[in-house]
Formats: C-alpha cells, structure tokens, sequence
C-alpha cells in the first residue's frame, strides 16, 4: 500500500458510525477503493438510515491535499436498513432452512423483515413457505419496474424461484446471471424494512461474489454441519467474504445433536467442527441447532418451527441467534 493509500484509508478510519461505535471501514462499508492519478473512488454501502455518512466521506477526503475529486458511488437498497447474507461453504446443510427460521424469529421480536432467496442454484424459500408459483406483481416506479415482494408469515419474501418456471433447472451463467442477479437485487420494490436477509448460493462462485458485490450487505451469518469435511468448504467461504471486505458475523452450526426424550443430546455428524472454526477463525459460534425431524416437515409444508413449535429448542436457538444480531445492530 502507498503512502496516498494509507493516508486515504486513516481519515477514512476516523468517521465512526454512531449506532455500531465502530469505523466505517473496519465495519465493511467501504469497498473497491481505488486511487488512479490524484482521484479517489470507492463504493460506500448504506443502509438507508445511514446516507448522512456520505457527507462525512466526502468532508473528510476533500482535506487531502493532493486529492482533485472523491468519487464516491453509494451502494444500497431503498428503504432498507440493514442487510445481511446467509451462506455455507456448500449445498444441504440448512443454510435456507436457517434463514427462513431466522427471519421469522426476527420478525417476532417485531421488527420489519424482508428474505431474498437468490440461490440461483436452488431457490426452496418459497415452498418452505408456503408460497406457490403464484405470479408476481410488477409495478412502475419512477426508477423503472420493480417487484412486488410476496408475504408469507408476515415477512416480505422474493426469490428468484418465484420467476422461473417451476421444475426447470436455472441454467444462467457468466454475464447473463451476473446481469440477473444485480437486476434481481435491485428490483425489489421492499418499502420500509429493518431487515433484509439474503439467501446465498451454497459456495464462493461467481454468483455469490456478484451478489456480495453489488449489494450493501453488512454481514454475513456462516451455516455449517458439525463433520470435518464440511469444514473447509467453511474456511473458504469465510476467506472469501474477509478478502471482499464483508464482516462474518459468525457461525451457526447445524444438525449438531439429537435430544431423546430425556433431553440426552446424541452427535450424529461429529461434534465440534462449528467450535473449531470459530476459534480457528475468530468468528463467534452463534448457536448449534439439533437434528429434529419436526425442522423437516415444517420446511416441506411451509410452516416454519420458529413460529409452528415456538417452544421447541431449536426454536429458542434461532430466537436467542436474532436477539443476539437484533443487539448487535441496535437499530
Ligand atoms: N436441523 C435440522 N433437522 C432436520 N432437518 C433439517 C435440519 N436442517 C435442515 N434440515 C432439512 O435438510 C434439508 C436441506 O436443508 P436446506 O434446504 O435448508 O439446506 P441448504 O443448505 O439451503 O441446501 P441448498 O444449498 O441445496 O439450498 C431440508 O429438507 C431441511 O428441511
């Protein structure tokens, strides 16, 4: 890094967004900064409770001396606070079961929630919903046609399965889903929400990094299973979101036990693969859902166990995970 570069990122370092009393760039919101001649860009992602952020930016880069201009594109999604991803290093291990739980959860607590499912590879949101191939609403904005999101459970949810034709594999790739993907994100019409979740693809392909790239999320929840192998698909996903400069919130292990009826818990998959990439990793462990065949079922028929079987354990785990996020952010 040149002198310019560290200078840039210092004064950068010192605006500090009040809510999270951390800097703006330790807390991901500053991306693809580049210095070419005496110019500045960079990409600022705002959660719409934030915009005032900008001006400090550009207040606190016009004290560079050799600076002529900061360029500075504001990333976000209209009307929406905070937005957060849900990933896992790879397919099947709960990732779209955890956030539909999660997004319920928080939608309890009582705050406003939206759920994208942009798993281009395998968009289940809607049935674990309840939502059929119903069609969706498109209406005219004056930034163009956007969609209506559907509501399910009191949340407002949009997926890329709700568009496609039902049973056809989502076959896009290169330039045409990176060009579906950004349009898909910013055609939403959310109205006010508190909080948005994306559901990733499983993985760190082009898909996942167009996603992380082109939207303001400001953190990331891993989804893991407790066995060996499926730690290094963790790691790589973790290293993925650090090197694009998106902060891990931390890990949630899933299918870590089963509870008989005397409450004895059983590993099925292993045990402690979830604690040791946390302490691997310096990510926190944020909850280890059991194995309980009533998580299965309330996905197949779209009556999600945070809200059908509040007072089950694994219920209590995803609400104690969203109290946790909800302090977290302290919107
Ligand atoms: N803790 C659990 N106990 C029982 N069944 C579970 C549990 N977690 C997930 N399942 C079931 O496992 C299957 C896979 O879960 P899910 O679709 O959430 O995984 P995923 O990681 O999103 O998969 P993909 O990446 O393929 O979309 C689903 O049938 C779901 O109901």
């Amino acid at each position: 890094m040149n002198d310019r570069e560290q200078q840039t990122i210092q004064l950068l370092k010192q605006i500090i967004e009040p809510n999270l009393n951390n800097d703006i760039v330790s807390l991901g919101m500053v991306r693809n900064l580049k210095l070419v001649d005496d110019y500045v860009y960079l990409k600022l992602y705002l959660g719409s409770h934030q915009y005032d952020l900008k001006g400090k930016v550009q207040a606190a880069l016009s004290t560079l001396d050799w600076c002529k201009k900061p360029y500075i594109q504001v990333c976000n999604i209209p009307g929406v606070k905070l937005t957060l991803a849900i990933s896992s290093g790879k397919g099947g291990v709960g990732k779209s079961t955890t956030s539909v739980n999660f997004a319920m959860a928080l939608s309890l607590s009582g705050v406003k929630v939206g759920l994208l499912d942009a798993d281009v590879y395998g968009p289940n949101i809607p049935q674990m919903l309840g939502l059929k191939q119903s069609e969706v609403q498109a209406i005219d904005t004056p930034l163009g046609q956007k969609f209506i999101p559907l509501e399910a459970h009191g949340i407002k949810v949009m997926s890329v399965g709700l568009l496609a034709e039902p049973e056809r594999p989502l076959a896009w790739r290169g330039p045409v889903l990176h060009k579906i993907i950004t349009q898909f994100i910013n055609d939403v019409e959310w109205g006010e929400l508190d909080y948005l979740l994306i559901d990733l693809p499983p993985g760190t392909g082009d898909a996942q990094i167009t996603i992380v790239q082109e939207s303001p999320i400001c953190g990331v929840v891993m989804v893991t299973t407790p066995q060996q192998v499926a730690l290094s698909d963790v790691r790589r996903g973790i290293y993925m979101f650090r090197q694009v400069g998106v902060p891990v919130l931390g890990i949630v292990e899933n299918m870590s036990y089963l509870v008989d009826e005397r409450g004895k818990r059983t590993s099925v998959f292993g045990s402690g693969g979830g604690k040791q990439i946390a302490q691997e990793l310096s990510a926190p462990l944020l909850g280890q859902i059991p194995l309980d065949p009533r998580i299965c079922s309330g996905g197949d028929e779209g009556n999600p166990i945070a809200i059908s079987q509040p007072d089950s354990l694994a219920a209590q785990i995803f609400n104690q995970i969203s109290l946790a996020l909800i302090q977290t952010f302290n919107l």
